[in-house]
């Protein structure tokens, strides 16, 4: 292919034949960046007077602070046998939430690095990458790392690994990310194993989207994998999922800072700026094409994110409701994954309800919200999607337990996922028990070595949301890691569980439960709520009920406080500045029906069992 004009820098067009397309598949803390620091370094992208530790990481920072651009993808040259080559180190992110985005990056390589810590052995995360890579049937370099710390079993865990992956415990290189050593011989072994990308170069283009991130100062920055033709500076390009054209800025490679050049050909990864304002408008999968010439078929697997799990969010103050949309609408344009609707709770009054990924897609999420926006927040109690069949055979998507349909209903469809569980063999009957508890079905165990065992389980996703990890971790002195995917949908015995104050639902804490556990939840919720809501001038029934049928009740007796009772004495101040304390407390009342309650109960009733816990503790 004839190279493109280009600025000095970096060719536009290179040769497919001398590039290599890779990424790193490694749990957390067993070396990633520290060995991409060294590879930056062997490659002499990075000066060493230049040089700091976790260099892509930094990097990160300051483009929150708006200042570069993020690198997902790293060009990198390479000398060996004469000839010079480019490799493209592709970043994954590593969270299971985000599994859809791990499998387009891996699409968008030939070659993945898997990195074990040889102190630690292989991870049920790493395990679960391994295994996407693997469908991608992208060649598997296997590494062990930290070969420098006395601790390290390279022998053993070479063992393990080539049991995996079937290959001989010999193939298994050994590097330290820190020292450098064995990391050239790691750069080699790229060359020599990773296909050279394939694709037409004659053909119209076609660049899939792995990656799109919002900077403050340039817009979005959409990473991409050229597939077949070329992309060029100034030319229009079109979206296939959505058939919107845009002009390109700017087109490049990050070596790492971002250099822009002509265009980007065949095989080659870099980055596209055109000046949208929103993420969503250059999704994550899609198919890029240029306007003029647009191919026909898109690059296969583009799939909408689609929320996991949903919550209510609220401010506690309802005067910052209109803060928090416009905070939402912030978030949204650096995160297509997150979607909301307003909705409206008589307990809590006006908030979202806001779709997620998981569990921690939503923490985080909150975590920005209460840091970045300054907003107190109350979330409810997360949960998952409900496909209920009315009797009348019509199909309900249920995210909210309000809505769940109060008649009768046919048939309910919960969503199940396949988990993966990585334990010492010792602890197998304790996560085995754990699993059953959680209405988990098995469906395999093998061990990666003697003393190690993946146990496999299929579980409704809405038991492993909440604390499952958590008990895990406990149950398995911290030893046992865990991934899962979505694995469909199945019938379950589900129940809407509803708490009623003085006989009126309060929406906030209905919740949809699996039968069995609806009796547990009803009096968790009613004894919890007799201890945070104050006695009334009347006495107050606090009962859980499915449908019309009451499964527990508490009474919260009546009583007057008065607050003067303690101020003797004809002090007229102090006693009206206690009436006005009174009064003060009084305003951040919620009335639900005839009932105050304190904005404290709502947010102490939704939290968490451990944080109730510990909420208790610090009154005492
Ligand atoms: N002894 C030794 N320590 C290493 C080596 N590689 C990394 N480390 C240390 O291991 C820890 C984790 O390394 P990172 O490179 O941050 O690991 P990571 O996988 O990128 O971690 P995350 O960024 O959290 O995903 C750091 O304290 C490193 O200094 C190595 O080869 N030898």
């Amino acid at each position: 292919m004839s190279p493109k004009a280009s600025t000095p820098q970096v060719p536009a067009a290179t040769d497919p034949n001398v590039i290599r397309n890779f990424c790193i598949i490694a749990h957390i803390d067993h070396g990633k960046s520290t060995l991409a620091d060294r590879m930056l370094q062997l490659t002499g992208v990075v000066q060493p007077r230049d040089m700091k530790a976790q260099y892509l990481d930094r990097m990160d920072i300051e483009r929150d602070r708006g200042i570069t651009i993020k690198s997902q993808a790293v060009r990198m040259p390479w000398e060996y046998q004469d000839e010079t080559y480019a490799f493209h180190m592709i970043d994954t992110p590593g969270h299971v939430d985000f599994s859809y985005e791990v499998s387009r990056s891996l699409a968008a390589c030939e070659g993945a690095i898997l990195l074990v810590d040889a102190a630690q052995g292989i991870e049920a995360q790493t395990l679960a990458n391994l295994y996407l890579a693997m469908e991608h049937e992208l060649a598997i370099i296997p590494v062990l790392n930290k070969i420098d710390l006395p601790a390290a079993m390279p022998d053993k865990y070479a063992e393990e690994i080539a049991h995996l992956i079937g290959c001989e415990p010999d193939d298994v290189l050994r590097v330290s990310g820190k020292t450098g050593e064995g990391v050239e011989a790691l750069l080699n072994k790229l060359v020599e194993e990773v296909p050279a990308p394939v694709g037409d170069a004659d053909a119209p283009a076609r660049a899939m989207i792995f990656d799109s991130v919002y900077d403050t100062y340039r817009g979005v920055v959409t990473f991409v994998r050229v597939v077949d033709g070329q992309l060029s500076h100034r030319e229009k390009i079109k979206m296939m999922s959505t058939g919107a054209t845009h002009e390109l800025l700017e087109i490049g490679v990050s070596q790492p800072e971002p250099e822009s050049s002509g265009g980007l050909g065949v095989g080659e990864v870099g980055y596209l700026i055109t000046g949208v304002k929103d993420v969503r408008q250059s999704k994550v999968g899609d198919t890029v094409t240029a306007a003029n010439r647009p191919a026909e078929d898109i690059i296969t697997g583009y799939q909408e994110p689609l929320p996991m799990v949903y919550s209510g969010l609220f401010p506690i103050d309802g005067s910052d409701f209109p803060v928090l949309r416009e905070a939402l609408e912030k978030l949204q344009l650096n995160d297509a994954a997150l979607n909301f609707e307003p909705e409206v709770s008589a307990a809590l009054g006006f908030g979202f309800r806001v779709g997620f990924l998981g569990l921690l897609h939503l923490e985080i999420t909150r975590q920005r919200l209460e840091a970045e926006y300054n907003l107190d927040l109350i979330s409810t109690a997360p949960n998952v999607i409900y496909d209920v069949v009315e009797e009348g055979g019509e199909l309900h998507r249920v995210t909210n337990p309000s809505e769940f349909p109060d008649g009768k209903v046919n048939e309910i469809r919960e969503p199940v996922v396949d988990s993966t569980i990585i334990v010492p063999a010792e602890f197998i009957g304790a996560v085995m028990e754990l699993c059953q508890s959680r209405r988990g079905s098995m469906s395999g165990m093998d061990y990666l070595s003697e003393e190690r065992v993946e146990i496999r389980y299929k579980m409704p996703l809405a038991e492993i949301v909440f604390d499952f990890f958590d008990l895990l971790k406990s149950r398995t002195k911290g030893y046992a890691s865990f991934n899962w995917q979505g694995a469909g949908d199945q019938a379950a015995d589900l129940v809407k569980v509803d708490i009623l104050l003085q006989g009126d639902k309060v929406d906030a804490f209905s919740a949809i439960t699996h039968r069995e556990h609806a009796y547990s939840y009803g009096v968790k919720m009613a004894s919890r709520l007799k201890e945070l809501i104050p006695r009334q001038q009347y006495e107050v029934p606090i009962q859980a009920a499915i449908g019309s049928r009451i499964i527990a009740r508490e009474n919260i007796r009546a009583i007057r406080k008065d607050v003067l009772s303690k101020c003797y004495g004809g002090d007229i101040s102090r006693k009206r500045k206690l009436l006005e304390k009174q009064k003060e407390g009084k305003k951040r009342m919620k009335m639900v029906g005839t009932v105050e309650i304190p904005q404290e109960a709502f947010i102490a009733a939704l939290s968490s069992d451990e944080e109730a816990g510990k909420e208790k503790a610090a009154k005492k």
